[in-house]
Parts: C-alpha cells; sequence; structure tokens
C-alpha cells in the first residue's frame, strides 16, 4: 500500500490538500445559494464568483498572470498549465450547475455532490485503504470507488435534505433516494473507467451525473426557484 506522508512543508501533504479543497470548495458555494433573491437574475449573479475564478484560472494557467500559490495548491504536478484542465473543468460545472439547475432542481445537487464529496473522497481513500485494484483499471481500486458512491450520495441527500428543508423542493428523501444512489452508482461505475487521460473525470462524473438525473430526478417539482 502506497504509504502517504502526512504532513510536508505545513500541515498537509499537497495531494490531500488539494483534495479537500476539490470536495469542500463546490458544497461551501452551494450553501450560499439561499442568500440569493427569488429573482429571475439571482442565479446569474451566483456565478460572478466561480466565473471570476474560472478568468482567474485561465489568466494563471496561460502565464499572463504568476501565482505559484494558486498552482501549487490546485495543480497535481506543479505545471500551470494543468489549472486549464481539471480545476477549471471544475469551475466551470459550478458555473452550468448553478445557470441550468439552481434552486429549482435537486439533479445540480447530485451531480456536484458526486464531483466534489463522490470523486474528492475516491481519491483520499483509494490512496490510503485501496488494496484491492480495479480488474479492468489497475490505477483504481475498489476501496476508492466504494468512498466515492457512499460520499456522493451521502453529500447528495444532505443537500436535497438542507433544499428541501428550505422549501425550495417538493420531496419526500424516501421518494428520491433510490434514483440518486442509482444515480451515484452510474456514476462511480464511470468514474472507475480508465478513460481519465481522455475525458477529465470533473467532466465524465457530473455530466454522468446530470444526465441519469434527467432521466431519474426530472419530475421532483419545484416549490419556489
Ligand atoms: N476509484 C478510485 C479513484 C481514485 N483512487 C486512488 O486515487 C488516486 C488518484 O485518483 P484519480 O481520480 O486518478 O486522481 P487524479 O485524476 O490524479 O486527480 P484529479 O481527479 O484531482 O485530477 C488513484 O491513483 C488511486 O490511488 C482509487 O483508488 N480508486
Ligand atoms: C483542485 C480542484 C479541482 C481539481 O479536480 C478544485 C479547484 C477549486 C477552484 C480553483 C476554486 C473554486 C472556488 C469556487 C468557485 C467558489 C467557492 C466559494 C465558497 C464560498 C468558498
Amino acid at each position: 500500500m502506497q504509504t502517504v506522508p502526512v504532513a510536508v512543508k505545513g500541515y498537509l501533504e499537497q495531494k490531500l490538500s488539494r483534495k479537500l479543497v476539490h470536495m469542500t470548495a463546490g458544497p461551501l458555494f452551494l450553501l450560499t445559494w439561499p442568500l440569493f433573491s427569488a429573482e429571475p437574475y439571482a442565479r446569474y449573479l451566483a456565478t460572478v464568483v466561480p466565473g471570476l475564478n474560472a478568468i482567474r484560472l485561465v489568466l494563471i494557467g496561460t502565464g499572463v498572470v504568476e501565482s505559484e500559490g494558486t498552482v501549487k495548491s490546485v495543480s497535481r504536478e506543479g505545471d500551470r498549465a494543468e489549472l486549464l484542465r481539471g480545476p477549471l473543468y471544475y469551475v466551470l460545472v459550478l458555473i452550468g450547475v448553478t445557470i441550468f439547475y439552481w434552486r429549482a432542481s435537486p439533479v445540480g445537487l447530485v451531480a456536484l455532490s458526486l464531483m466534489c464529496g463522490g470523486d474528492g473522497l475516491a481519491d483520499i481513500v483509494g490512496r490510503r485503504l485501496g488494496k484491492t485494484k480495479l480488474p479492468y483499471n489497475p490505477s483504481k481500486t475498489y476501496a476508492g470507488s466504494i468512498a466515492m458512491f457512499l460520499g456522493g450520495l451521502a453529500m447528495s441527500m444532505g443537500l436535497i435534505a438542507l433544499f428541501c428543508s428550505l422549501g425550495y423542493f417538493r420531496c419526500s428523501m424516501g421518494e428520491v433516494f433510490p434514483s440518486v444512489a442509482a444515480i451515484s452508482l452510474v456514476a462511480t461505475l464511470i468514474e472507475s473507467l480508465p478513460i481519465n487521460q481522455s475525458v477529465d473525470d470533473n467532466l465524465s462524473v457530473p455530466g454522468s451525473a446530470a444526465l441519469m438525473g434527467y432521466l431519474l430526478l426530472g419530475a421532483v417539482a419545484p416549490a419556489v426557484l
């Protein structure tokens, strides 16, 4: 099993801190949504912060702006060009979920939860506890995939419960659970495939979740926008 240094220069190992940012930035952004009004333009106002972050990632990733700290905190290997892939896709997904789903559908919450809570936890758990590799993808493990499924499902149900309690969705947790579990399973299978070199997880995971969400959760009616 790979030994993972817990602390390297500072408090957290870089791979761990990067994944913690990956797991928390999206849900923290979602938790600001109730602060916005019910006006039709509110969702577009909410995209300002991720939009500015996208611009910042492009400026740093192309070398127009220097920011060693940002490069170190969100890139795998410290190459600024990496910011134009995973991290930029991540922020674009936040913008897309905000515009197309907002507080009107749980599909956006599920897609974002699987990208943040699921894919992020898969890496953290898989690196530390992953012993048995997947037969069709030796770079990933059963432990990582199980963590992805459970982490994405738990974050999804937590956010749906919150948004239901705030009156945004007309739904019962028992009613949506089977659909969210099925969406989480499909997204977990997609994430486990050896396709990350051609399709980034930050696109394939939320994309597959959104497609499944359309099929399985489309009927969940919004109470208010
Ligand atoms: N289902 C999974 C997913 C990840 N991992 C572990 O986490 C590591 C990184 O996973 P991966 O998704 O490939 O991360 P990266 O793509 O490198 O990171 P990022 O998604 O942030 O770009 C893998 O090598 C593996 O050790 C795992 O065991 N099982
Ligand atoms: C390491 C990451 C992805 C690679 O898989 C995550 C990148 C995170 C972005 C650089 C920053 C995203 C910030 C959000 C758009 C806004 C968060 C606001 C909230 C209130 C903290």
